[in-house]
């Protein structure tokens, strides 16, 4: 754990305009978050600059108001909408004097509050340990130059190595048992290949309806809940689809713009069954302004697990929010490409189900792709 102070936990947020697009949106996103890991928000402070400052990201000015805000509130946390090098969140942290975190470290805490399952606890502790281990390796490579190196070891530097053995160990053996756990998944996903079953994974931003719509499909009773990643673990059910028959369902883990790399690394063998899907059925919230930003962030975080080669169908949800009908669009080749509906009044449900009735049987191969990674596509039968 990170170890945020529990329950109650007062913070200030800051952020950055380094004139990137989206600065607005990742701030409201921050807040989000923020209350999602149980912190009550209490300023919000901005900056602006061409470049971040090496030494504190904020600069000197940003800081000294930053510490004002800290003294006169009593925050015991400031986060940043940013990633800080080791070295920087030192610095803020004397100068602030309060914990500083970054916007990687308030993602890991929410997982690590969310995580249930055995698997999804392992994955995160695994996530945790090489944040952590970077910020060693850093840390140390840093007191190795203000030190002079050589015949000044002093028992913090073998402590710090000690440190790093300890946590080299405890990674491996976590490495171990999820890939025992992977091993497992592969001989369930081998046998419902060998059945010729469709298997369709909902993939999609955090908080865009997957679960509501894994429920509604489903008959399910995964956690859909109001919150940034609500769910983490990977739950599957098999439903049967008039016209397409067997249907092995998953939902997943959201994603979110600038997950952090340890994570997607940790929860690769939870992905998996992403990557592996003879279908994604990539979920969006219709009623956010910013769903086309959205559908192309997740794009991206599929394209670095490796599945951006899986056929996607987008759904456009919440469609009652967004004031939109329900209905299909087509693309060029006149295969569905997008369905409108709502999972949480059920409006646009049938096409949903028409839409996966008609890739299933218009050629979209049942068969699960294959451990290379290199899709198996039936060969596309024109009518
Ligand atoms: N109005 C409306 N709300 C919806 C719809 N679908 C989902 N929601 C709400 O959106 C919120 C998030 O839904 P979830 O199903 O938990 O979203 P998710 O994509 O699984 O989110 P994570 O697991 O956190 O990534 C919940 O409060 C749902 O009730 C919809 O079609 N219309
Ligand atoms: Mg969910």
């Amino acid at each position: 754990m990170l170890d945020l102070p529990a329950g109650g936990d007062r913070a200030i947020l800051v952020g950055i305009d380094l004139g990137e697009p989206g600065f607005r949106d990742s701030l409201e996103e921050l807040k989000l978050l923020a209350a999602s890991a149980g912190l009550a928000v209490l300023a919000v402070v901005v900056g602006r600059r061409d470049r971040p400052d090496p030494a504190t990201f904020a600069g000197s000015g940003k800081v000294a108001e930053v510490r004002e805000w800290v003294a006169r509130s009593g925050a015991s946390v400031v986060v940043f909408n940013h990633s800080l090098s080791p070295v920087q969140e030192r610095n803020l942290e004397r100068a602030l004097h309060c914990r500083v975190i970054d916007r990687a470290a308030l993602i890991l805490d929410i997982f690590a509050q969310r995580a249930r399952s055995h698997e999804g606890k392992l994955q995160v502790e695994l996530a945790q340990l090489e944040h952590l281990s970077t910020r060693l390796i850093r840390g140390w490579t840093h007191l190795e130059r203000q030190r002079g190196g050589i015949g000044l070891r002093g028992p913090g530097e073998t402590q710090l190595e000690t440190d790093r053995r300890l946590l080299a160990r405890r990674v491996k053996v976590l490495k171990d048992k999820l890939a025992r756990l992977g091993q497992q998944r592969e001989v369930q996903r081998r046998a419902r290949a060998r059945a010729n079953v469709a298997s369709v994974s909902l993939v999609g931003y955090t908080n865009a309806g997957k679960s509501t719509l894994f429920n509604a499909l489903a008959d399910g009773h995964a956690y859909a809940a109001d919150q940034l990643f609500a769910t983490l673990d990977t739950t599957t059910r098999r439903l049967f689809i008039a016209g397409c028959g067997p249907v092995v369902l998953s939902d997943t883990v959201g994603f979110i713009r600038d997950l952090p790399h340890p994570l997607i690394a940790a929860f690769r063998a939870t992905l998996e069954e992403t990557v592996r899907a003879s279908l994604l059925l990539h979920v969006v919230d219709a009623s956010s302004p910013e769903r086309e930003e959205r559908i192309a962030q997740v794009n991206k975080v599929l394209a670095e697990i490796g599945a951006d080669a899986v056929p996607q169908i987008v759904v456009l949800n919440k469609t009652d929010l967004a004031g939109l009908p329900a209905g299909f669009e087509r693309d060029e080749y006149g295969r569905i490409s997008r369905v409108r509906a709502s999972a949480l009044t059920g409006v646009g449900l049938d096409l949903v189900r028409a839409a996966l009735a008609e890739h299933f049987a218009g050629g979209g191969s049942a068969q699960e792709r294959p451990a290379d990674g290199v899709g198996r596509r039936a060969a596309v039968s024109p009518p």
